[in-house]
C-alpha cells in the first residue's frame, strides 16, 4: 500500500477510536442517550416481529439514527456551555441549552410520529 494512503488510513481510524471512544462517554453520562437506545433497540425489535418493508425499515433507522444523533450534539453543547460557564448561570448558557433540549425533543417527536405511522396499521391487524 502507497504510503500517503496508508498514512491517511491510519489517521482515519485514530479519528474513528476518538469517536467511538466518545459515543461510549456519552453513553456512560448521559441517561436520556440509553433510554433512547433502548427505545431504538425495541423499535428494532418491533420491526423484526411485524416483518415490516424496506421502505418502513429505512425510515425506522433513519428516525432512531436521528434522536441518537441529535441527544449526542446536545451531550456535547451541553458540556461546552458547562466548561465555559464555569458554575456561572449565564443567559446565554440557558438559551444555548435549551435550544440543544429543543432539537432533541424535535428528533425524537419526529420518530414518535415515524414509530406511530409505521406501527399503527400492523397493530391494528393483531386486534
Ligand atoms: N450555566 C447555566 N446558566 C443558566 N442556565 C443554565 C445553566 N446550565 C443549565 N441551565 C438551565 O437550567 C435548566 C436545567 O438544565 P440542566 O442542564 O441541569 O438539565 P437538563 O436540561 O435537564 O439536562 P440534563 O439532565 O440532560 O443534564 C435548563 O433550562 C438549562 O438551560
Amino acid at each position: 500500500m502507497a504510503s500517503p494512503v496508508k498514512a491517511s488510513l491510519k489517521k482515519f481510524i485514530k479519528s474513528c477510536s476518538f469517536a467511538i471512544s466518545g459515543i461510549y462517554q456519552a453513553f456512560q453520562t448521559e441517561r436520556n442517550l440509553r433510554i433512547e437506545l433502548c427505545i431504538g433497540l425495541l423499535t428494532i425489535g418491533a420491526g423484526f416481529y411485524f416483518q415490516i418493508t424496506l421502505g418502513e425499515w429505512l425510515a425506522v433507522l433513519l428516525a432512531s439514527g436521528l434522536v441518537l444523533s441529535a441527544e449526542l450534539f446536545n451531550s456535547a453543547i451541553e458540556t461546552v456551555v458547562d466548561l465555559v460557564a464555569q458554575g456561572q448561570e449565564l443567559p446565554l448558557a440557558k438559551r444555548a441549552k435549551d435550544i440543544a433540549a429543543g432539537a432533541v425533543l424535535l428528533a425524537a417527536l419526529t420518530a414518535a410520529l415515524i414509530g406511530l405511522i409505521i406501527f399503527i396499521p400492523y397493530m391494528k391487524l393483531l386486534i
